[in-house]
């Protein structure tokens, strides 16, 4: 049943495995006889990174990394700190990044200099949703699901608030819940 806060479904489950499942076949093309460390984005990229690591026939090893973008609610304040480091040497390894979205791509900038600084071997970026219009640092992921309008989406591990992470597919918030 749908949530009473959701206006509109964006991407049903059915649709967002779909994309997943093609995903997951590419990335096993890419790191066929490697061992990527893959590495999922607290909290959002959670739910993706479940299934596409489940969609990913290869030896890999997970792990995760928190960051805070200083804001609560719909906007970020554009600086970038880390409140949860890896628990594994990234020096030589080959890194996939694993977002839920990228929006102006500050989190994912901050976290490439990092990983170039610790001497990774290689670094690709997967992302769920691509929302290119909010683009503030040129960058591109090299792995897209989804290209997303300039909507706030909720669900499959996107939040507001902390709320909706849980929703099986991604929706658009009705007007009043966040007025
Ligand atoms: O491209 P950007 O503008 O940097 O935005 C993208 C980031 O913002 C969201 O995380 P958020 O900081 O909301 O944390 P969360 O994943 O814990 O919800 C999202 O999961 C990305 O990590
Ligand atoms: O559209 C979004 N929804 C939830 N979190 C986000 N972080 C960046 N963009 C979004």
């Amino acid at each position: 049943m749908l949530h009473p806060d959701i206006k509109e479904v964006l991407y049903s489950e059915e649709e967002i495995s779909a994309v997943v499942k093609d995903l997951g076949a590419q990335l096993t093309k890419e790191y066929e006889g490697k061992n990527p460390l893959v590495i999922g984005v607290l909290k959002g990229a959670v739910m993706f990174m479940t299934d596409l690591s489940r969609a990913m026939n290869c030896d890999l090893e997970l792990d995760f990394m928190d960051v805070s973008s200083y804001g609560a609610g719909m906007e970020s304040s554009g600086d970038v700190k880390i409140l949860k480091d890896l628990d594994t040497t990234v020096d030589g390894r080959d890194l996939l990044i694993v977002e839920d979205i990228i929006d102006t791509g500050r989190t994912l900038s901050y976290l490439i200099e990092i990983f170039k600084y610790r001497k990774a071997k290689s670094i690709k970026v997967v992302t769920l949703m691509d929302k290119k219009e909010r683009r503030v640092v040129d960058l591109e992921a090299d792995y897209i699901g989804i290209n997303v309008p300039n909507e706030f989406v909720v669900g499959y591990g996107l939040d507001f608030n902390e709320k909706y992470r849980n929703l099986p597919y991604i929706g658009i918030l009705k007007t009043e819940v966040y007025e």
